[in-house]
């Protein structure tokens, strides 16, 4: 269980940079997951921290130690792939004890460790079997104790989740973490799924064009995102824009697009300036709720979705800007639902608006 130090790693196919000089650190235990768009540099990063790829500048050192020259089987450093990348001719037991006999662990040894493992990822008595007779949760739990056999110091998990179904996910993602607490692994983990992300992670790291846009706590991240991406990549949210009209102690008024005048916390803007307001659309609500909020935007529904637990609304506002709302639903909520071409008005604390300037 290693603290990881990256410093400016370089990495470029061709001409256009796959990692810009990133820096990274990862406390000893700690699940850091990446999160960013289709080639926005994951894979890479966790290529050049297997070993995998030498990176063309830049250094990864595991409790101080430079690894970035060693070769992945001299690093303590362990990859779970996507596709789990199980040897399907051996049995579970085989596939276990694959990368312990390379260590040289032999006998009876060797049988502990790998009864131990089994255990480990709760499939005690499956030695045994052939890989092909596994359902595919049991088969991602096999890879992941393969994975962790040789108790490495830092293990990758490139989409651990993404070839199990829905049902099974969740299940698996807390078992998964647990497991990653208990043997107190340093881990770097990809997703594409960002509920995933938001569950999974002690920090989250939002990648985008081989830098880091934001690294820290996955509510630091939801609450507070540094910039437009971060802020539409981690959740929804809608993006309004905006000239400063005002910036006070501690609030700032916007004119939108609209031509209406709201409120924002947060203070320190030139006066002119362009900005986007991001608003979350669980945090607008509807002004038939009847609520203390300050200030209300008017719209018109042009869309309706149903989900049972939420109300999803589209609006459109009178610059022709849309806006999202989703409203929880409780008891009794069906009668009154609103339906395309009604007027609304939405309302917001100044609170929950989020300004952004990159
Ligand atoms: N072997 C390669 N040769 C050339 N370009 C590559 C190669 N591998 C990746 N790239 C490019 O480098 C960039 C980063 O790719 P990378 O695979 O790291 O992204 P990613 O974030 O993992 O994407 P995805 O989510 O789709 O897996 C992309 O622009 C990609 O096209």
């Amino acid at each position: 269980m290693a603290a990881v130090s990256i410093r400016g790693l370089r990495v470029r196919y061709g001409t256009a940079p796959a990692l810009d000089g990133l820096d990274l650190d990862i406390a000893s235990g700690e699940i850091l997951v990446l999160l960013g768009a289709s080639g926005s540099g994951k894979t890479t990063l966790l290529r050049v921290a297997g070993g995998f790829l030498a990176p063309d500048s830049g250094t990864i050192a595991l409790d101080g130690q430079d690894v970035t020259a060693l070769p992945p089987h001299r690093r303590p450093v362990n990859t779970m792939f996507q596709s789990y990348a199980l040897f399907p001719h051996m049995t579970v037991a085989g596939n276990v004890a694959y990368g312990l006999r390379r260590q040289g662990l032999r006998g009876p040894a060797l049988a502990a460790r790998v009864e131990e493992l089994l255990a480990l990822v709760r499939l005690e008595g499956f030695g045994g079997r052939r890989i092909q007779a596994l359902s595919g949760g049991q088969q991602q739990r096999v890879a992941l104790a393969r994975a962790l056999a040789p108790r490495p110091q830092l293990l990758l998990l490139d989409e651990p989740l993404s070839a199990l179904d829905r049902g099974l996910r969740e299940e698996t993602r807390a078992d998964l973490v647990s497991l990653l607490r208990r043997t107190g692994t340093t881990a770097i983990l990809v997703t594409h799924d960002q509920d995933e992300a938001l569950a999974t992670a002690d920090r989250l790291a939002v990648l985008n064009r081989g830098r880091l846009e934001q690294v820290g706590p996955p509510a630091e991240l939801y609450e507070r995102p540094a910039t437009r991406y971060v802020a539409s990549f981690l959740g929804a949210a809608n993006l309004l824009e905006a000239v400063v009209a005002e910036s006070g102690p501690g609030v700032t008024r916007l004119r939108l697009g609209c031509g209406s005048l709201v409120a924002a916390a947060g203070s320190a803007l030139a006066p002119g300036s362009r900005v986007t307001l991001a608003l979350r659309p669980e945090r607008l609500r509807l002004d038939t709720d009847g609520d203390i909020t300050t200030q209300a935007l008017a719209g018109t529904v042009t869309d309706v979705t149903y989900r049972g637990s939420t109300l999803e609304l589209a609006l459109r506002l009178a610059d022709g800007a849309a806006l999202r709302v989703s409203r929880p639903l409780g008891e009794g909520a069906g009668p009154a639902l609103p339906r395309p071409g009604d007027p609304l008005r939405v309302r917001w604390s100044p609170a929950a608006s989020m300004l952004l300037t990159q």
